[in-house]
C-alpha cells in the first residue's frame, strides 16, 4: 500500500483537483490511502472567521465567500446541481452555520471544531469527483482512525488506539478501492473533534503510513522536491536528490515548511521511504528521503518567518541560574511552547519562539511576577546548515540583527 499526501495548493481550484485526480488514475492499479488538506487558503479563512466570531464580529460575508469558493469548484467539476454531492456539501456547511451560532466555552476546543471543516469538506468534493470519473473511492471520516489525547490544537497521538483502528478500519477495506481521508484532524477520547497543529497533514500520512507499514508515502508539492532553500525566496536553490531521514528532520526543526517537522520520525522508525513530488511535473522523480550516507552538503537556508524574540530578566541582582532557567523550562513545557533558539547572558535569558499570541500571551501572564519580560513580534529566524561567509552576508545584508549565533556547523540569526 501507498500513502498520497495531497496538499492546499494541490487542490486549489477545479483545474489543480483534476491534475491532482490524474495522478490518482496513474496509479489506479496499487493499493492507495491519499491523505487530503483544505483547499487553498481555507484553513487561514476559517481561523479568521474563528477570530471574529469569539470577537463577536460580523462573519456573515467570509462564511458567504467560503461556501462560493467550494460551490464553485464543486460545480466546475460536477455540473449536475441534482448529483448528491451538491446536496451533501450543502449540509456541511449547514453544519459549519450551526457551530457558529453558538460558541464553545473553551476557545481551542470550539478552533478544532470549526477549523476542521477545511479537511472535511474539501476530501469529500474530491472524494465525489474521483468517483463521478469512474475511479472507486471510499470517504473515510479520520476522526475514526486517529486517536488523540483532549489537547487542543495540538492533539498528541494515542499510537495503540490509532494503529488498531487503522487496522479495523483501512486495511481490509483498501483492497477493490481508493480511500480517500482528511489530514491535520483526529478525535480525542472524549469525543470532539481535534487538530494535529497547522499544517499538519504530512504527518497524518506519516502516522497512517506507520500503523499500516505502507510501502512508501508521497507528498505532492508545487515545487520539484526538497530544495536547499524555499525556491519562492531563493531563485538559486538546488534539489536534492536524495536526503536522510536525519538530514531531512533537521532541516524541518528548523523551518523548512517544505513538510511538517513531526513527519521523519515515524516514517525513520519504519524505515518507509519518503518521497516529496511536484503535482505539476508527477513524472519526474522528486526527492527521496530514506536510510542513507549523506556526503557533504551545500549550504541549506532555511527562513522561519512570524518568530517572536522573548527576554527574561531577573529584577533583583541575582543572575540567571538553574533555578530560574527551570521556572521558564516548567512553564515552556506546560504551554507546550516551542523553544527555536535560547541565549543567556548574565542577567537575561531570550528565546526565540513561533508567534503563536495565545501561548505567548499565557507564558507572560505566568512569568510576569519574577521577570522583567520584553519582547518583539514580526521577527524572522534565519537558520544556514553548512554555513560560508558568503551565505551569511547575503542572508544578514542591510537586516537588523536581534540575537546571533553559531556552531561548527549552523549558524542562526534573528532579525528584521
Ligand atoms: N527547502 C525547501 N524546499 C522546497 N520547498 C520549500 C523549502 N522550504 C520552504 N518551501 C516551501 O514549501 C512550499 C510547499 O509547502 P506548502 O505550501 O505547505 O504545501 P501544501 O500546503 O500544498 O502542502 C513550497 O511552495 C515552498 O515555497
Ligand atoms: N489545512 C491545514 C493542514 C495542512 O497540512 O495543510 P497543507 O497540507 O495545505 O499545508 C493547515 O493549513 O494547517
Amino acid at each position: 500500500m501507498k500513502v498520497f499526501k495531497f496538499g492546499g495548493a494541490s487542490v486549489r481550484n477545479a483545474q489543480a483537483v483534476r491534475n491532482m485526480a490524474s495522478i490518482v488514475e496513474r496509479y489506479k492499479n496499487e493499493e492507495l490511502l491519499i491523505v487530503l488538506s483544505a483547499m487553498g487558503k481555507t484553513t487561514n479563512a476559517l481561523e479568521s472567521i474563528w477570530q471574529d466570531r469569539l470577537a463577536e464580529k460580523n462573519i456573515a460575508e467570509k462564511l458567504e465567500d467560503l461556501r462560493t469558493y467550494h460551490f464553485g469548484i464543486l460545480h466546475e467539476l460536477i455540473p449536475d446541481t441534482q448529483h448528491p454531492a451538491a446536496t451533501e456539501l450543502a449540509q456541511w456547511f449547514e453544519q459549519l452555520n450551526n457551530y457558529l451560532q453558538k460558541v464553545d466555552s473553551n476557545a481551542n476546543r470550539y478552533y478544532d471544531a470549526l477549523i476542521s471543516f477545511g479537511e472535511l469538506v474539501s476530501s469529500h468534493i474530491v472524494a465525489h469527483y474521483l468517483n463521478h470519473i469512474g475511479c472507486p473511492t471510499q470517504w473515510l471520516d479520520a476522526r475514526e482512525v486517529i486517536a488523540t489525547d483532549n489537547t487542543a490544537r495540538e492533539g498528541k497521538i494515542d499510537w495503540e488506539k490509532t494503529h488498531e483502528r487503522c487496522n479495523q478500519l483501512i486495511k481490509p477495506n483498501i483492497k477493490n478501492k481508493r480511500i480517500i481521508t482528511q489530514g491535520f484532524i483526529g478525535k480525542s477520547e472524549d469525543g470532539y473533534t481535534t487538530t494535529l497543529g497547522r499544517e499538519g497533514s504530512d504527518f497524518t500520512a506519516a502516522i497512517v503510513a506507520s500503523c499500516l507499514q505502507a510501502e512508501s508515502v508521497s507528498i505532492w508539492k508545487d515545487v520539484p522536491g526538497i530544495l536547499n532553500c524555499d525556491p519562492k525566496l531563493f531563485a538559486d536553490a538546488v534539489k536534492f536528490e536524495e536526503l536522510s531521514y536525519q538530514e531531512a528532520a533537521e532541516m524541518t526543526y528548523y523551518g523548512a515548511s517544505v513538510i511538517h517537522p513531526k513527519t521523519i520520525k515515524p516514517l525513520a522508525n519504519k524505515n518507509i521511504p519518503l518521497w516529496v513530488k511536484s503535482f505539476e511535473a508527477p513524472e519526474e522523480r522528486g526527492t527521496l528521503i530514506h536510510d542513507c550516507i549523506m556526503g557533504q552538503l551545500p549550504p541549506c537556508i532555511i527562513i522561519k518567518p512570524n518568530q517572536c524574540l522573548i527576554t527574561f530578566k531577573v529584577t533583583d541582582f541575582t543572575f540567571i541560574n538553574e533555578e530560574n532557567l527551570s521556572l521558564i523550562f516548567h512553564s515552556l513545557d506546560a504551554l507546550n511552547i516551542k523553544i527555536n533558539v535560547m541565549q543567556n547572558t548574565a542577567i537575561s535569558f531570550s528565546i526565540c519562539v513561533d508567534n503563536q499570541d495565545y501561548k505567548i500571551k499565557a507564558l507572560i501572564n505566568r512569568l510576569q511576577d519574577h521577570f522583567k519580560i520584553l519582547y518583539n513580534e514580526d521577527l524572522t529566524l534565519a537558520t544556514v546548515k553548512n554555513y560560508s561567509p558568503e551565505v551569511i552576508k547575503r542572508i544578514s545584508e542591510g537586516k537588523k540583527i536581534y540575537l546571533e549565533q553559531r556552531s561548527r556547523s549552523n549558524f542562526q540569526a534573528v532579525m528584521a
